[in-house]
């Protein structure tokens, strides 16, 4: 089996015993620094486990612990292995997606070689099985989100779609209701287990590029010089809303009027968001927009007034429809190999979470020509169930959806103004230097605060270590310096924290302050974990130096 990340492979070796090989795919593009982690904490690169019939009762939890070990890095993302190079033996969850895609890879792996034969071993196969299986749910269990059900809201719009979507062909073991906070969502008609397909949705009910392509608009877009696909669709649904004979008519309908996304924040929240980085980022995607509509509009309206009317077109149009692209988009890999920005009905009624219950989506099966949502993790009857929008920060989360998930979302990360590539120094001493751009995020992630950690990232110490003493690699006996960079991370990020400033909690404020000062007191919460870290170490350092003088 090949996950893209990580190949599993079972041989047949002597005696009736097999090995279980778990070896890192040479495709990965970060197959080199999971090298040298792998290497870093002693695993060979050919992570090798026999399998013989029987070994005991903790043969199965300690072999799942070496899988899972080595999964861990394998299934980690550049993210996760600046910040802690993979704290593997971690018992604690420090990114629950990853967690999850390591069990669910083991998992799906095990299932495969129980369909393929292997007899002589089938009592270890499931006696691997049971334990993902439950290491799954366990996981899960630590995960539940609240998700209150508001019973006066009536679904008879996003009913009308579900009947729509039967009559297309779609199977689904969901059904909609809303959701204080997240407004619509699924939840499970029955008990879902991992493998167990939520949703499926023919190709026929989806709305894909063809639809702009068959369109009476796509002869005039097709001549605007640099228009892509996207802003064509974009285009298309503006008017397809509006149209009575739509065949996506009841999916039009059932949208929300309104997204309340950072693109359309007030002035006040704006305001709010002073001394953060999503200040920035919002004005300037609204500009973007704002620049795009008007190369377009009015000379569209104005040229071919009976295939883009006016009334449909304005600025207001317009920016509801990017709300629209950006929050229920799918990215969907056709059975050509295109890969489409999709509009997918019924679908686009999942809420995202960051221990989502599916997690890979968005490839049409062949078989069926039609898009999956199997589940990575079990879904109650009446729970409701989660998809990965992505691994989104929450400044861009705010942007193009309109909401903070709940929970510590690992992708929280502040990136640093200190860029310059670092040459890797010897990879016995810093074997993951080697980085073209440092970030902090939430110390409370890392599980290492003791001396020459202090919970921050470790490419971020070296990038300091390694600028006040370039030769000097091994900076353990280094007290004082490492006070000093101590002290200069701690002294930038009070300058961040001052900036930011306070804010007072108002109940009667509108959906976007309020949203905005929930995003300014989860950024002064990072800052404020960062400049603890740094002021506890510099305590840590301090009380070494001092044992060191009195001898
Ligand atoms: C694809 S739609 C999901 C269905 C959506 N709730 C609705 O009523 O149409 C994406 C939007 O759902 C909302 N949403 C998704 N996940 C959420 C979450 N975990 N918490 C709050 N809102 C969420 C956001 O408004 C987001 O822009």
């Amino acid at each position: 089996m090949e996950d893209g990340k990580l190949h599993l492979s079972i041989k047949a070796i002597e005696n009736d015993q097999h090995l279980l090989v778990l070896k890192l795919s040479e495709d990965d593009p970060l197959f080199e620094k999971k090298k040298k982690i792998l290497e870093s904490k002693g695993f060979n690169l050919q992570g090798q486990v026999v399998l013989e019939n029987h070994s005991g009762p903790d043969w199965t939890n300690k072999t799942m612990d070496v899988l899972l070990q080595r999964a861990r890095i394998m299934c980690s993302d550049e993210l996760e292995l600046y910040f802690s190079g993979v704290d593997v033996n971690s018992v604690h969850l420090y990114n629950p997606r990853i967690e999850l895609e390591a069990l669910h890879s083991i998992l799906s792996f095990i299932n495969k070689a129980l369909s393929s034969g292997y007899h002589t071993i089938s009592d270890i196969l499931h006696d691997l099985r049971d334990s993902s299986v439950n290491m799954i749910q366990e996981l899960g269990d630590k995960f539940r989100p609240e998700s209150r059900i508001v019973t006066n809201y009536s679904c008879d719009k996003e009913r009308s779609l579900l009947l729509w979507g039967e009559s297309k062909g779609v199977r689904r073991t969901l059904e909609v209701a809303y959701f204080e906070g997240a407004g619509r969502g699924a939840i499970a008609t029955k008990d879902l287990k991992v493998g167990d397909n939520a949703l499926e949705i023919p190709v026929s009910a989806i709305i894909s590029e063809e639809l702009v392509c068959e369109s009476d608009m796509f002869p005039i877009l097709e001549k605007i010089d640099g228009i892509s696909l996207e802003t064509m669709m974009l285009l298309w649904s503006m008017k397809e809303k509006h149209n009575p004979d739509s065949k996506f008519k009841l999916y039009f309908d059932a949208l929300p009027e309104v997204f309340n996304t950072g693109l359309t924040f007030g002035v006040d929240a704006i305001m709010a968001l002073e001394g953060t980085l999503l200040l920035e980022e919002t004005v300037q995607a609204k500009e973007h927009l704002r620049t795009q509509y008007d190369e377009l509009f009015p000379a569209l309206c104005n040229d071919h007034p009976d295939i883009f009317p006016t009334e449909l077109y304005t600025w207001d149009q317009f920016l509801w429809a990017c709300e629209l692209w950006y929050s229920n988009g799918m990215k969907v890999m056709f059975t050509d190999g295109k890969l489409q920005t999709c509009l997918v009905p019924i679908a686009g009624f999942l809420n995202h979470s960051l221990c989502p219950h599916v997690l890979h989506y968005g490839k049409v099966d062949s078989a069926t020509n039609s898009l999956k949502f199997p589940l990575s993790r079990p879904c109650n009857a009446g729970e409701q169930c989660y998809l990965s929008y992505g691994k989104f920060s929450s400044s861009h989360l705010v942007t193009f959806y309109g909401f903070l998930p709940q929970g510590e979302n690992p992708y929280d990360v502040i990136s640093l103004d200190i860029g310059a590539k670092i040459e890797d120094c010897s990879e016995d001493c810093c074997p993951l230097s080697n980085w073209t751009n440092h970030m902090v995020r939430g110390t409370w992630f890392s599980k290492n605060h003791g001396i020459f950690h202090y919970g921050l990232p470790p490419p971020l110490l070296d990038h300091f270590r390694l600028a006040r003493s370039p030769i000097e690699t091994n900076t353990n006996e280094n007290l004082e310096t490492e006070l000093e960079i101590l002290e200069d991370i701690r002294s930038t990020f009070e300058d961040m924290l001052e900036t930011l400033g306070e804010t007072n909690p108002d109940n009667s404020a509108s959906w976007d302050v309020k949203l905005a000062m929930e995003y300014k007191d989860q950024q002064r919460r990072i800052i404020s974990s960062i400049v603890t870290s740094c002021h506890d170490g510099s305590k840590l350092l301090k009380d070494e130096l001092l044992k060191k003088w009195s001898f």
